[in-house]
């Protein structure tokens, strides 16, 4: 199946919001990492069976500013992940990456210390370490996990060829074998993350696509009568807490069967969608429900509206109608399609059935009356 533009538009801007996220998820757990192993820079006399050899870092403590430095940064951002009130805020994964950067390069001057001193016995373990577990935490985002790696691969690289007595061939072996396995297990990586994605984003279209058959008319694109009983029932809910008016306005197309019979049943459903769209633009777009109630019947359900407001949307109802002047030849009302309503207004004890039934009487009356009308129920 060819793959349409937008949905590698949607693909791609799911995969960075999952990016964002994911490093707020895994970037605390490498803070620590990077936090424990500064400690251990920090106190490598303690921890080493070795002798401590003369280096350059024993005349100024810099490799103890370094450290201390990595030290701040991870604790403080470790500090403001956990006081952050949105863990998946933008602005947060932004001062990871950053601090991440930060921390890299903080690393990278403790490398070159330690190599230009003759000190190299922890700086290829505790690189590999920091390399892979930079891999594990930041596979999904090549660019920070780029960021974070390249100048450690770059300074231990680079004292390789300044300092010959460290380029054995042992040595670049062992570089390349890193690199490689580096690179490999990113991408295998970053495909599962990828996959992982897509196949989310699959599903929530297909769930889409399932609430849409469920809930929507397919001919007109409005709610149908399965969910207008739904969103009614929470309406009433609503309303018989807070005490507040719920009005319904029943519609039926005057002479239906007439204008199928003239015009053609494919006429007939382009009558209908035109009539749908000109009730949802005669109502509130945010809590009022146009629903396809039956065949060329509608039906609104008019959250906190009086009697008096639900007359004004069907009389707007009656004139945008007539605005549009769909020609009907058959009916004998006024030569274009109209139609009849009736108006329900909730009273206590009233249940949603008895609702759309008074809802209903009225749009009889309306048709008795002569159609081309709205009728109330109150009236009676
Ligand atoms: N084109 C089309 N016609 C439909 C659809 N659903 C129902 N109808 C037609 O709507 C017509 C309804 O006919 P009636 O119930 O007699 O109502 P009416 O002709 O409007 O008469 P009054 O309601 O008394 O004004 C029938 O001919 C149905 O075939 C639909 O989805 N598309």
């Amino acid at each position: 199946m060819p793959v349409r533009r937008s949905d590698s538009l949607n693909l791609d801007l799911r995969l960075k919001t999952m990016r964002q996220r994911a490093i707020t998820v895994s970037g605390p757990w490498f803070l620590w990492i990077n936090l424990l192993f500064s400690l251990f820079i920090l106190g490598r006399h303690y921890f080493s069976p070795l002798e401590k050899t003369i280096s350059l870092t024993d005349a100024f403590p810099v490799l103890e500013i370094l450290m201390g430095l990595i030290l701040a940064i991870s604790s403080s951002t470790i500090f403001i992940l956990r006081m952050a009130y949105d863990q998946h805020a933008e602005w947060l994964s932004k001062l990871l990456s950053g601090a991440l950067i930060a921390i890299s390069a903080l690393w990278m001057g403790c490398f070159y210390l330690l190599l230009a001193s003759g000190d190299s016995r922890i700086v290829f373990p505790f690189a590999a370490l920091l390399i892979f577990t930079a891999l594990i935490s930041l596979y999904f985002d090549g660019r920070v996990l780029l960021s974070f790696t390249l100048p450690i691969w770059v300074v231990i690289l680079f004292c390789n060829f300044i300092y010959p007595s460290d380029l054995t061939l042992l040595n670049a072996l062992l570089y390349l074998l890193l690199a490689g396995l580096f690179e490999s297990g990113r991408r295998i990586l970053r495909s599962w993350f990828v996959l992982a994605i897509r196949r989310e984003q699959e599903n929530r279209v297909l769930i889409k696509q399932l609430q849409d058959l469920a809930n929507l008319d397919p001919l007109t694109g409005i709610a149908n009568r399965r969910s207008f009983h739904l969103l009614l029932d929470k309406a009433m809910q609503r309303q018989q807490q807070c005490h507040t008016p719920l009005s319904l306005v029943m519609l039926d197309v005057d002479y239906f069967k007439k204008y199928n019979d003239h015009y053609g049943h494919q006429a007939g459903d382009e009558c209908l969608v035109n009539i749908a769209q000109c009730l949802v633009a005669a109502t509130r777009s945010t809590q009022d429900v146009v629903a396809r109630f039956g065949g060329e019947e509608f039906i609104i359900l008019l959250p906190e509206a009086t009697e008096q407001q639900a007359i004004e949307v069907a009389e707007r109802i009656r004139q945008k109608l007539q605005a549009l002047a769909i020609p009907h030849v058959g009916s004998p009302v006024t030569g274009y399609v109209t139609t009849s309503m009736g108006i329900a207004n909730l009273r206590p004890e009233t249940t949603s059935t008895r609702l759309i039934a008074q809802a209903d009487a009225a749009l009889y009356k309306a048709k008795k009356h002569g159609r081309n009308q709205w009728q109330t129920f109150s009236d009676e």
